[in-house]
């Protein structure tokens, strides 16, 4: 049976006022506005409605091949749990943090002791100011020993503390690591302005550490593991509850301190929460477990039981972050309605976020070094190289929404495509143009790899709901 939602019944009214869409005028005015931040580095484009596909991202000028159109900051956005195990980056950029050293180290570390994606890899202090190491609590010791070359006891420890210094590593350097304020030990970021940033859009209400402003840490614990043992994409949801909230609160002290009063109808609660809301309100959205594609082992009589069950998921999730962050003001927001239409939002506009690794950079110089340099380097990082195998350095890997860039509607001939040129080396989507583009013109992007067949093609894109009629796939059509 049904799980019963008491939320959805009770503030039906406060649910559908959130998930109407706001008028097609107020979301381009409201995303029009995001593209004038000096920050979005956005060249000649701006939204607008288009009938059928609803918005859509035009070129204002005419553009140039591989010009830059978009570098768009994401709303929320997540490294994916096992790949935390990878790569220690910064938890609100994105970009690698720490050292070449305590990349190699930590991964080769963490690979002895078999910690796996569902458990805490990350509870170990990298801040730099700190020579103490805190490897006890770093996951379980008791199995899984990599079947790559194990390195001599304690290397990898003087890697991770900077006891090891590696040759020529200091072409590479990052960020150092900065812990969360929080005290949580999972959290680590470039700066401080980037630990205040995620603090205040949604950390403080996530974060497990002692200063945590959830409601309860416990709970709080057993909501990210759920996560971490299902899907990872109840924790970018909870994120943007949280930063939903967090806003809310905001705009209440300041309305409350009589500036800048917001000209609203209706309740005051709503009305804020409405304005809080906004930046979501604008994505576009189904129900997760009404828009989800069914997986390609499940038979079609079976599609409802299925649909069910990934409903039912959502709601032990939710459950388990409503207990960890509640606010009785912000209500509507713990409601499934709610929640499965975040998800879906994500399911269908969010791009995968990528951040390549300067591991990778590093040994690639030491390989093109003239000898006798990379000869006396190599006798060194060798064996490093050889205890990693053969994925060596892992990029950074997550999933992430983008406000602008999900106004962009799908071509399978293109005029753009989401690119990381060789400087961008952060969470930010990168939108180049591929064709040059006319004033007026769509810029379009490929949801899937264009170089597939028309079926191939067809068949990924029924994970965003639609079937393609471009002019190639009309030409391609038997
Ligand atoms: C990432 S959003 C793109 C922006 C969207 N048009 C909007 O109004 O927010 C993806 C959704 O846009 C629609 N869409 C994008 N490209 C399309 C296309 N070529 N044909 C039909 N629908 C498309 C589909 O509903 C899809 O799920």
């Amino acid at each position: 049976m049904e799980s019963f939602c008491p939320i959805d019944a009770e503030l039906g009214n406060e649910v559908s006022a959130l998930l109407t869409p706001p008028p097609p005028s107020q979301v381009e005015e409201y995303l029009n506005e995001l593209i004038k931040t000096s920050s979005r580095q956005c060249h000649g484009i701006r939204v607008k409605h288009n009938g059928d596909l609803g918005k859509g991202v035009y070129a204002d000028s005419d553009l140039k091949e591989e010009e830059l159109l978009l570098k768009d900051q994401m709303l929320v956005g997540l490294q994916h749990s096992s790949n935390k195990i990878e790569c220690l980056v910064c938890s609100f950029c994105f970009r690698f943090i720490g050292s070449v050293e305590l990349q190699i180290g930590r991964r080769l570390y963490l690979q002895e002791l078999g910690v796996s994606a569902s458990q805490d890899c990350c509870q170990a202090d990298y801040s730099s100011d700190d020579e103490e190491e805190d490897l006890g609590q770093c996951g379980s010791s008791s199995s899984g020993y990599q079947d790559k070359l194990p390195l001599p006891k304690g290397l990898t420890q003087s890697l991770m503390n900077g006891e090891l210094s590696l040759p020529y590593s200091d072409k590479f350097s990052m960020p150092p690591a900065v812990p969360c304020p929080g005290g949580c030990g999972e959290a680590y970021y470039c700066s401080k302005l980037c630990a205040e940033s995620d603090w205040n859009s949604s950390h403080s209400l996530l974060c497990t550490g002692e200063r945590s402003e959830s409601i309860s840490r416990e709970a709080l614990v057993k909501f990210i593991q759920h996560a971490n043992e299902t899907n990872d994409i109840f924790l970018l949801a909870a994120k943007a509850v949280a930063s939903t909230i967090l806003k809310y609160r905001k705009l209440k002290v300041t309305q409350s301190e009589g500036e800048n009063k917001l000209n609203v109808s209706g309740s005051p609660s709503l009305s804020l929460l409405l304005e809080a809301w906004k930046p979501i309100s604008v994505g576009h959205k189904r129900r997760w477990w009404d828009c989800i594609a069914l997986p390609v082992d499940v038979e079609s009589s079976d599609e409802n039981e299925f649909r069910m069950q990934i409903r039912e998921l959502a709601f032990s999730s939710l459950q388990l972050l409503k207990e960890a962050i509640f606010d009785e003001e912000c209500k509507p927001l713990f409601s499934l309605e709610i929640y499965g239409h975040i998800i879906g939002m994500f399911e269908l506009n969010n791009l995968d976020l990528v951040v390549a690794s300067p591991v990778e950079d590093y040994f690639l110089y030491i390989d093109d070094l003239p000898d006798p340099k990379k000869k006396e380097a190599e006798e060194i990082t060798r064996p490093f190289l050889v205890a990693l195998g053969d994925d060596y350095s892992v990029c950074c890997q997550g999933t992430a929404f983008y406000p602008l860039q999900s106004c962009m509607n799908h071509s399978c001939s293109p005029n753009a495509k989401a690119f990381k040129r060789e400087e961008d080396r952060d969470g930010q989507a990168t939108i180049i143009a591929v064709k040059p583009i006319c004033k007026g013109e769509e810029v379009t992007i490929s949801y899937v790899d264009e170089d597939l067949l028309l079926e191939e093609r067809r068949a990924l894109l029924v994970d965003y709901g639609f079937k393609c009629k471009c002019p190639r796939c009309v030409e391609e059509e038997p």
